[in-house]
C-alpha cells in the first residue's frame, strides 16, 4: 500500500470552507439566538407585559404632572392627583425590581442552556476533533462565551420592547403638545440614532475577536498548569509567565477595543438628550413667551422628551448586547455544529457480540480482533489551526490552515488476535502500535481495509456496544483526578466497596488503600499524581478488571520498574489476562516471552509475527530490540 492508494484529500468545497471559517470567524445571526430565548417564552411574556405596564406607568406622569400644574396654577385643590403620582412611582419601583428578578433568572438559564448542550456535544465529540483543539479554548467557550449570552436579557434587551411603547407613546403625546418643537428634537435625534447604530455594528466583531482571544488565554494557562513540573524543571517558568501574560495582554487589548467601541455609543444617546433638551428649552421658553403653548404644556413636553431618550439608552444597550451575544453566540454554535462521534453511523439494531473465550459468539470461530489490510492517517494539525487564535494579526494576514496534508501512519496491517490468546504488539517508538489500540477502540476508523471484532465489522457495531467488550489501559494519565473509588467505579458504577477492594489485591494495589486511612476514598490527585506510574497502570488494570471486559487493550508503561514493582505489573496483567483476550503494546521483555503470540511493527507495517524465539531467530530488528530488553 503506498501513500497515494489512502485517501489524503478533502473535497474542494470542505476546503475552500475551511479556509473561509478560518478568516472570518464563527458568526451567528439573530436566528440562531431565538431557540434560546424561546425555551423561556413564558417567562419573557410575563416581563414584556410587565414592561409594558411600566411603559403605562412612565407614560401617565407627565400627564399628572401637568395636571397638577394646571390645578396649582388655577389655584385649586389638587384632589389626591399628588397621592396618584407617589403610587406610581412606588409600582413602578416594586415592578421594575421583580422584572430584573426574572430577566436576571432567565439570562442564567440561557447560560445553563448553553453550557448543557456544549458540554454534552464536547463530550460527543470525535477523538479526532482533539487531536486539532486547544482544550482551553474549549473550556473558555463554556465558561466564558456561554456568560455572554446572558448580556441579551440582562442589559436592556426585554425592557426595550416596553421602552419602544414609551418612546412611541412619548412621540403621539409631544406631536399633539407642539409639533414644532417635536420636529426640532426628532432632528437632534436622529443623528445620534444614526451614528450609535454605525458604531454599535462593529461591537460584533470586535466582541468576537476578544472572545477568541480569552479562549488563547485560556490554552496558555491550560497548558502551564498541565505541564507544571516539566517547566519547573526546565527552568522555564518565567518564559512561560511572560508568554503567558502575553496572551492575558491580547485578551485585555480587545476587550478595552470592545470597551472603547461601547464607550462611543453612551455618550452619543447622552449628547442627544442634552443637545434636544437645550434646544426644546430654548425654543420652548420663546414660544411660551409668545404665547404659543403654555408653561404647564412646556414642563410635559420636557418630561415626555426624557422619556423619549431613555428608552432610546435601552434600544442601543440592547443592540450592543445582542451584538456581543452574536459573537460568542458564534463561537458556540461552531462546536454546537459539530457532528458527534456516532454521526454517520449505520443505525443497526443492537447486536450480542460475544467474544470472550468461553462464549458462543455470533461467529464463534472467527478471532476476537482481525486487521485486514488496514492503512490509516490522521488529520494534520497545523500550528494556524482555525481553534488557535494564537495572534492579533488580522485575520486576512494569517496563513491559511493546511487541512489537506496526510501521512499514512499503518500501511496495508493484517493481523489476527484469537480468542483468549495474549497478544504483544513491540516495535520502535512511532511505529503504530498506539494507533493500533486506537482503531480497535474505533477512535478513529480506518482510512483503508476492515478492522473487525469476533468476524464483524467494527463500523457495523454500536460503539457502546463495542466498547463494552474492551477495558483499555493506556500508557499516559491512565488516572482520572478524584478518589481510588471514582476510578474504580468508572467503567462499573454499581461495583462494591469490597469487590473494589478484592480487585484492588488482585493487582497487588492493596498497599494503597492501607497507607491512608480514607481507604477507597483517597485521593489520587490530578491525573493520579500522587501514585507512581506503575500503581497508576496498575490501579487502570484494576479498573479494567472490575468491568470485566472480554478484550483487554494495554499501552504499558514504558517508565523502568524496580524488580518488585516488575513482578507486580506482571501478576497484574497476569491476573487481568486470565479467562480473556489481551492485547498488550510492550515495552518489557517479560510481558513479550510470556505471550501467546508476537506482532513486530516497523514504520506502520506488520514484519514479523510468532513466538520470541521464533522472532529472534528471524527477524532482525525484533532481535536489536531484545537485546536491549525492549523498552524503546
Ligand atoms: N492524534 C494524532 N494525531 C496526529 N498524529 C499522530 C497522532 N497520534 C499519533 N500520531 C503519529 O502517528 C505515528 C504513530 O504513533 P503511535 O502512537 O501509534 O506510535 P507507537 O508505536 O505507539 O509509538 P510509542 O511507542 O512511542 O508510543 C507517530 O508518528 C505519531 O506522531
Amino acid at each position: 500500500m503506498t501513500q497515494s492508494d489512502l485517501p489524503t484529500a478533502l473535497p474542494p468545497t470542505l476546503a475552500r470552507r475551511g479556509r473561509r471559517a478560518a478568516r472570518t470567524g464563527p458568526r451567528a445571526t439573530v436566528r440562531q439566538l431565538i431557540p434560546y430565548l424561546a425555551e423561556h417564552k413564558v417567562v419573557l411574556s410575563v416581563v414584556i407585559a410587565l414592561s409594558l405596564l411600566l411603559a403605562a406607568a412612565s407614560l401617565a406622569q407627565p400627564l399628572v404632572v401637568g395636571q397638577v400644574i394646571t390645578l396649582v396654577e388655577a389655584g385649586d385643590p389638587l384632589d389626591g392627583l399628588v397621592w396618584l403620582l407617589v403610587a406610581l412611582v412606588i409600582v413602578q419601583g416594586v415592578v421594575s425590581g421583580y422584572q430584573h428578578y426574572l430577566l436576571q433568572r432567565t439570562g442564567e438559564g440561557i447560560v445553563l442552556t448553553s453550557r448543557k448542550k456544549l458540554i454534552a456535544r464536547i463530550l460527543k465529540l470525535p477523538i479526532a476533533e482533539f487531536d486539532t483543539r486547544r482544550t482551553g479554548d474549549l473550556v473558555s467557550r463554556v465558561g466564558s462565551d456561554t456568560t455572554l449570552l446572558r448580556a441579551v436579557l440582562t442589559q436592556g434587551g426585554v425592557e426595550a420592547v416596553g421602552g419602544i411603547v414609551t418612546f412611541v407613546g412619548a412621540l403621539i403625546a409631544m406631536l399633539i403638545l407642539d409639533p414644532l418643537l417635536l420636529g426640532l428634537t426628532v432632528l437632534v435625534v436622529a443623528v445620534a440614532i444614526g451614528t450609535a447604530a454605525a458604531l454599535s455594528l462593529k461591537i460584533r466583531e470586535a466582541s468576537r475577536q476578544a472572545q477568541e482571544k480569552v479562549g488563547a488565554l485560556a490554552s496558555a494557562v491550560e497548558r502551564s498548569i498541565s505541564s507544571v513540573r516539566t517547566i519547573r524543571a526546565a527552568g522555564a517558568t518565567d518564559r512561560e509567565i511572560a508568554s503567558t501574560t502575553q496572551e492575558a495582554e491580547g485578551a485585555w487589548r480587545l476587550g478595552v477595543r470592545v470597551a472603547s467601541i461601547s464607550a462611543l455609543v453612551v455618550p452619543v444617546a447622552g449628547i442627544a438628550l442634552q443637545v434636544s433638551f437645550l434646544v426644546v428649552l430654548g425654543v420652548g421658553g420663546f414660544r411660551v413667551a409668545s404665547g404659543a403653548i403654555t408653561v404647564a404644556n412646556l414642563v410635559t413636553f420636557i418630561l415626555f422628551l426624557f422619556m423619549m431618550i431613555m428608552p432610546l439608552g435601552q434600544v442601543l444597550g440592547a443592540v450592543m448586547a445582542i451584538n456581543q451575544a452574536l459573537g460568542a453566540l458564534g463561537r458556540i454554535q461552531e462546536v454546537l455544529d459539530l457532528p458527534d462521534e456516532d454521526a454517520g453511523d449505520r443505525r443497526l439494531a443492537p447486536l450480542a457480540v460475544m467474544v470472550g473465550p468461553a462464549n458462543e459468539g455470533l461467529l464463534p470461530h472467527a478471532p476476537a480482533i482481525e486487521f485486514e489490510h488496514v492503512s490509516f492517517a490522521y488529520a494534520r494539525t497545523t500550528p494556524n489551526d482555525p481553534a488557535d487564535p494564537g495572534n492579533d494579526s488580522p485575520d486576512e494576514h494569517r496563513p491559511e490552515p493546511d487541512v489537506t496534508e496526510r501521512q499514512p501512519v499503518l500501511r496495508g496491517v493484517s493481523l489476527q488476535v484469537p480468542r483468549g490468546q495474549r497478544v504483544a504488539l513491540v516495535g520502535p517508538s512511532g511505529a503504530g502500535k498506539s494507533t493500533i489500540l486506537a482503531l480497535i477502540e474505533r477512535f478513529y476508523d480506518p482510512s483503508v481495509g476492515t478492522v473487525r471484532m469476533g468476524g464483524l465489522d467494527l463500523r457495523s457495531l454500536d460503539r457502546r456496544e463495542l466498547r463494552a467488550q474492551i477495558g483499555y489501559v493506556e500508557q499516559d494519565a491512565p488516572v482520572l483526578a478524584g478518589t481510588i473509588r471514582d476510578n474504580l467505579l468508572l467503567g462499573s458504577p454499581d461495583a462494591t466497596d469490597l469487590e473494589c477492594e478484592h480487585v484492588l489485591r488482585q493487582v497487588n494495589l492493596g498497599h494503597v488503600l492501607d497507607r491512608d486511612p480514607a481507604g477507597l476514598a483517597a485521593q489520587v490527585g490530578e491525573d493520579g499524581i500522587m501514585l507512581s506510574g506503575g500503581e497508576r497502570q496498575r490501579l487502570a488494570i484494576a479498573r479494567a478488571l472490575l468491568a470485566a471486559p472480554p478484550i483487554l487493550l494495554l499501552d504499558e508503561s514504558t517508565s523502568s520498574l524496580d524488580g518488585l514493582n516488575e513482578r507486580m505489573m506482571r501478576e497484574a496483567i497476569d491476573a487481568v489476562s486470565a479467562g480473556r483476550t489481551l492485547i498488550v503494546i510492550a515495552h518489557r521483555l517479560s510481558t513479550v516471552v510470556d505471550s501467546d503470540r508476537i506482532i513486530v511493527l516497523d514504520e506502520g507495517r506488520v514484519i514479523g509475527e510468532g513466538t520470541h524465539d521464533e522472532l529472534v531467530a528471524a527477524v532482525p530488528l525484533y532481535r536489536e530490540l531484545a537485546e536491549h530488553q525492549l523498552l524503546v
